[in-house]
């Protein structure tokens, strides 16, 4: 197995992103859940930053706290420096149920409106914009056409362009391919990974998937069981699509696992690594 490798600080100075000793909680009278606990990342501009952990360590939680839905208990999240007290239009999130897209509207009509509702364009940019997003995800033919028409991967394709088309600071996908079959997710992926290609944008990803989190990330977040802190980070720009199922990839899932599950170190924070795969 490769040996660790501390990670260098990386090259830009000032993160977009920056989380810093955030415990989440959730309130009900004087009972408390604590979803996370004293966590810190820093997210650069072109970033794909993937949070990583077993169900119920605060993925979502994290999500939401960025997204301007959840204030911390204790730490901060800013954003370009300044820090999130609500949500806006520079974090649009992608999530996992097909329900995300009013049916009423067509493909056009759900792409065009939060263009409309937060005043970033007015009609006839708001429908340029739109069209150009969902042809980029190939949709065009289904401009016209009302979710209930589509299949899970598409209404996902509808969703990426919805967020895409308001050119947000960063993009939140909270476990965006989970629900779909596994050829269709595989898909999904390439394409995410595609349109990033094409013009590189900032994505927050959730997952609890290590294979897709390798594929879609290049940097990785290992958050520990409920309630969740760092684990590590990881560097993981060397794999994608066409590294699945190869002998590195398997080594680093199963690292990547014993990094997750592996007993804990006697302080997650003080030790938690910056390490290569
Ligand atoms: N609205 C809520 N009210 C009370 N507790 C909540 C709420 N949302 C989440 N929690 C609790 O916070 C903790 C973290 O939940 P969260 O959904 O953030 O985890 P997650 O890592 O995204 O899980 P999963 O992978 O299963 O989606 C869990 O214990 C959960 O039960």
């Amino acid at each position: 197995m490769a040996p660790l490798q501390v990670v260098r600080p990386h090259a830009q100075a000032e993160p977009l992103l920056r989380a810093r000793g955030v415990t989440l909680e959730y309130r009900s009278g004087d009972h408390a859940v604590r979803a996370t606990q004293d966590v810190d990342f820093d997210v650069f501009g072109g970033d794909r930053f993937v949070l990583l952990g077993p169900s119920g360590c605060g993925k979502s939680s994290l999500l939401k706290a960025v997204g301007g839905f959840l204030q911390p208990a204790a730490g901060t999240v800013s954003l370009n420096g300044h820090v999130v007290t609500r949500p806006g239009p520079d974090r649009i999130a992608v999530f996992q149920e097909f329900d995300q897209l009013p049916p009423w509207k067509t493909v056009l009509q759900n792409v065009m409106f939060p263009l409309l509702a937060s005043k970033s364009a007015g009609r006839a940019e708001a429908r340029e914009r739109a069209r150009h997003w969902i042809a980029r995800v190939g949709l065009e033919r289904f401009e016209h056409a009302y979710p209930h028409t589509l299949s899970g991967g598409m209404k996902q394709r509808v969703a990426i362009a919805r967020a895409l088309a308001m050119q947000p600071a960063v993009l939140l996908m909270d476990e965006p391919f989970a629900a779909l079959d596994a050829l269709t997710r595989r898909t999904m992926q390439e394409e995410l990974i595609r349109l990033w290609a094409e013009a590189p944008f900032t994505l927050l990803f959730v997952t609890h998937s290590i294979e897709e989190a390798l594929v879609v990330g290049n940097r990785i977040l290992l958050l520990s069981p409920h309630p969740g802190r760092v684990r590590a980070e990881l560097n993981s720009h060397q794999f994608g699509l066409h590294s699945a199922g190869g002998a590195e990839f398997q080594q680093a899932v199963e690292r990547t696992h014993d990094l997750l599950f592996g007993v804990p170190p006697e302080s997650h924070v003080e030790t938690a690594e910056r390490i290569a795969l």
